[in-house]
């Protein structure tokens, strides 16, 4: 099960020295990152990790991806001399990575030079490499650059055609035996110069705190779905599926969350997805709790079921075999997944590249945290163009311009960072 597209791009495990000291609080952690592509992120609220330089990574493709790149990190964490004083989530030695949404497609580890992190008020400081260096001095970076000249335009399929592909997966649920399918749509940003990426992930973390915002390797957003989080033998998944948008008025927007909470079109279509994560986790764990009816998340755009999925894990597992076990959950694929997942490839026209799959990261005892890559953009190589991805789960009862309309929400956040 070797696979020979997986090429490192350092030397075969080389020795890694990683030191984490604590540091005093040094502000927001976004705003340490420097200028340039190999900024990484992981933020929620105050608390995460962000990353800067290369000691090693790890570039995978095809079925075996999730297997190769366990395996190469469980090598590298072999490798590894690590002193950390702080031992939380996140200290240490840690890779930062992301994969594409298809099971052929490729994936990526990336362990950062300097990482610099806070939990519950700790701050800390990781430097990673084949010697140590000294510790260099945390301070804010230079302001990013305000996108110049954002143009958005239609992706390969536009609204009137996107409908149409919805109308023809109601059509399809109705005739085969598929219960729920998740479609999406792409929208491209252009830029007079390349985009600093550090400019939306500011808006995204200032904005939507409840949020996990990332970027990794040119791929960035802020998600609120968290595929899963191991921590010390607990797992956490936190699943979303049933959506409205919000009015700006909030006696209006409280109306609206009762109704959706009573809406059997999007009680089903939960249950579907928290089926689903439930069962991928399963036989990986030795007790589960599931609430017995999903809370509403109030996000500034939408407002979405959310159900919070809460397991003890069996030993000898780790965040990334909870990943890909979990991936693609119903919530971005569908009901049953493969048909659904089947009928995506024949209908959606979408390259979804990283979108809706894992992104997340990973610590040297296995702990990590993978969240579903939604509410995000990818960045072509020449920093000039950013593509955006929304998408929808289609069930029977569906109507296609509401779901042009749900899709248009979830584009709001990644939109109005870029501006
Ligand atoms: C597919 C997306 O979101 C997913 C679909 C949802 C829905 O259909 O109600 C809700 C949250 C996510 O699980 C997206 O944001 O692109």
């Amino acid at each position: 099960m070797s696979n020979p597209a997986a090429s490192e791009t350092s030397a075969a495990h080389a020795l890694l020295l990683v030191r984490t000291v604590e540091v005093p609080d040094p502000g927001a952690l976004l705003d340490l990152l420097p200028p340039g592509p190999e900024s990484l992120a992981w933020v929620h609220g105050q608390d995460g990790i962000v990353g800067w330089g290369r000691a090693a990574g790890l570039e995978v493709s095809g079925r075996w991806r999730f297997d190769e790149a366990r395996r190469w990190w469980e090598q590298t964490v072999e490798h590894a001399v690590v002193r950390d004083e702080i031992g939380r989530p996140g200290s240490g030695l840690v890779a930062f990575g992301s994969f594409d949404f298809a099971a052929d497609g490729s994936g990526a580890l990336h362990v950062p030079a300097v990482v610099v992190g806070r939990r519950d008020g700790v701050c800390w400081l990781s430097v990673i490499g084949p010697t140590i260096t000294a510790v260099p001095e945390l301070a804010p970076a230079e302001p990013p650059h305000a996108p110049q000249g954002t143009d958005l335009q239609d992706g390969p399929v536009d609204a009137e055609q996107w409908m149409a592909v919805v109308a023809e997966a109601i059509a399809r649920i109705g005739a085969d035996r598929l219960d729920k399918v998740v479609l999406a749509r792409e929208r491209l940003a252009r830029f007079e110069r390349p985009l600093d990426v550090r400019w939306p992930l500011r808006r995204l973390a200032r904005e939507y705190p409840a949020c996990w915002t990332f970027h990794v390797d040119g791929f960035f957003g802020s998600t609120p779905e968290m595929l899963v989080r191991l921590e010390r033998g607990l797992v956490t998944s936190r699943v979303l599926a049933g959506t409205i948008r919000r009015t700006g008025d909030d006696a209006h927007d409280a109306a609206l969350a009762g109704s959706l909470a009573r809406s059997s079109k999007d009680l089903e279509e939960h249950e579907y997805a928290v089926r689903s994560v439930t069962d991928a986790l399963a036989p990986h764990c030795t007790a589960m709790s599931v609430p017995d009816a999903p809370f509403v998340l109030h996000l500034p755009n939408v407002m979405h079921l959310a159900t919070d999925v809460t397991g003890v894990v069996r030993s000898h597992t780790s965040a990334l075999t909870l990943a890909a076990a979990l991936h693609p959950s119903a919530a971005v694929g569908g009901t049953p997944t493969p048909d659904a997942v089947r009928l995506i490839a024949e209908i959606e026209r979408l390259d979804r590249g990283r979108y809706a799959g894992p992104v997340g990261w990973i610590g040297a005892g296995g702990d990590g945290e993978w969240g579903i890559g939604l509410r995000s953009a990818e960045i072509t190589d020449d920093g000039l163009t950013a593509r955006l991805f929304a998408g929808c789960g289609i069930v029977a009862d569906s109507v296609p311009a509401d779901e042009l309309a749900e899709s248009d929400a979830k584009f709001v956040p990644v939109r109005d960072a870029l501006s």
